[in-house]
């Protein structure tokens, strides 16, 4: 666990980070957001001492985070960044076992780890092993990136823009991956974006920043549901806050059960989201839509009377659930 409390940074005059107090809570992603020069990196880069924070505490695991060695304490913590970070000279293989070396893990167990990383972030071996990182595209230096951070199979990962230089779909692509290594591995991550629908996609804590300091912070479905002032509304996307809080919430949990009528000809899985319901009425000209589950055997209704009703939708989240 990650917990910050009243923690401040200064450079000269001028204060980076203002105060600021948050939790982390283990296994879970919280992601930073906020304009520009609002303090995300300052923030992450004070939880691995790459910068020293001028008041407050940083505890991790229950200890101030000047108890640990600096050195030690970063190859605890996985660190992703935007331009990888990748030693230009050393193939892909080096580069991912790093960490497992500099801990003095053996021959064996480094290489066991670089290929199950490897596998894991879709870079066959035969393939990228020995490739440097000039042979590269973005996504694929980017997913050796992350392999590189998860070597050490550190409890937290500190991601700064991790896929901010990617094109749409490569990133929607890395997004869709971390989940999924997320639901697997559970770290403790934080993660620093400027794509407010990356962070809604993948955080289970949202905390907005403007000008150093917190100006909300909770579920993500609780920010849109509730955001505190028009500064929070509009970057979370103003009219389209139906939709994003629509992309969070799942049909399953909005469903009714089939009722004596014919079922209407429209499928769609349970587990697809509400504003994917909604797409799929607007290109079939449609109201309601059979729910099915992973056979395609039908296992309730949605209409778009019930989404538009409850519009509050409940805190049920894709991710909560
Ligand atoms: N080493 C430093 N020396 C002096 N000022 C700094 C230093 N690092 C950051 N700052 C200042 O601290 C403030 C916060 O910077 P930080 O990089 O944390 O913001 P950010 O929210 O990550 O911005 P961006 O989204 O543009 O990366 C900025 O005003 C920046 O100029």
């Amino acid at each position: 666990m990650i917990e910050l409390s009243h923690v401040s940074k200064t450079f000269g005059d001028a204060t980076a980070v203002d105060d600021i107090t948050l939790r982390v809570a283990k296994g879970k992603l919280c992601a930073l957001v906020g304009t520009s020069g609002c303090g995300k990196s300052t923030t992450l880069r004070m939880i691995n001492r790459l910068i020293d924070h001028s008041s407050g505490d940083i505890i991790l695991d229950g200890q101030a985070i000047e108890q640990y060695d600096p050195v030690k304490l970063r190859r605890r913590i996985g660190y992703v960044i935007q331009s990888t970070g990748l030693f230009p000279h050393w193939s892909v293989a080096r580069n991912i076992g790093l960490v497992p070396r500099l801990l003095k893990w053996s021959a064996t167990d480094t290489t066991a780890r670089v290929e199950e990383l490897m596998g894991l972030l879709g870079l066959p071996v035969e393939e990228f092993a020995h490739k440097y990182p000039h042979q590269l595209s973005g996504g694929q230096a980017q997913r050796v990136g992350v392999a590189r951070a998860l070597a050490g199979d550190p409890d937290i990962l500190l991601m700064d823009e991790p896929f901010g230089a990617l094109d749409p779909i490569t990133r929607e692509k890395l997004q869709e991956e971390l989940a999924k290594i997320q639901s697997r591995l559970h770290k403790t991550i934080v993660f620093v974006t400027h794509d407010m629908d990356e962070a809604l996609r993948l955080a289970d804590h949202l905390v907005v920043m403007r000008d150093g300091r917190i100006v909300q912070q909770g579920t993500p479905l609780a920010l849109l549901q509730h955001p505190h002032d028009p500064f929070v509304e509009s970057l979370l996307g103003g009219l389209e806050r139906g939709l994003k809080q629509a992309a969070l919430t799942r049909v399953k949990d909005h469903m009714t059960s089939l009722g004596p009528t014919l079922p209407a000809q429209s499928r769609i899985p349970a587990d697809f989201s509400l504003r994917q319901a909604l797409s799929m009425m607007l290109r079939d000209h449609c109201d309601r839509l059979t729910v099915v589950d992973q056979n395609d055997v039908p296992i309730g209704e949605l209409s778009l009377r019930r989404i538009v009703k409850e519009a509050q939708w409940d805190r049920t989240s894709q991710r909560e659930s």
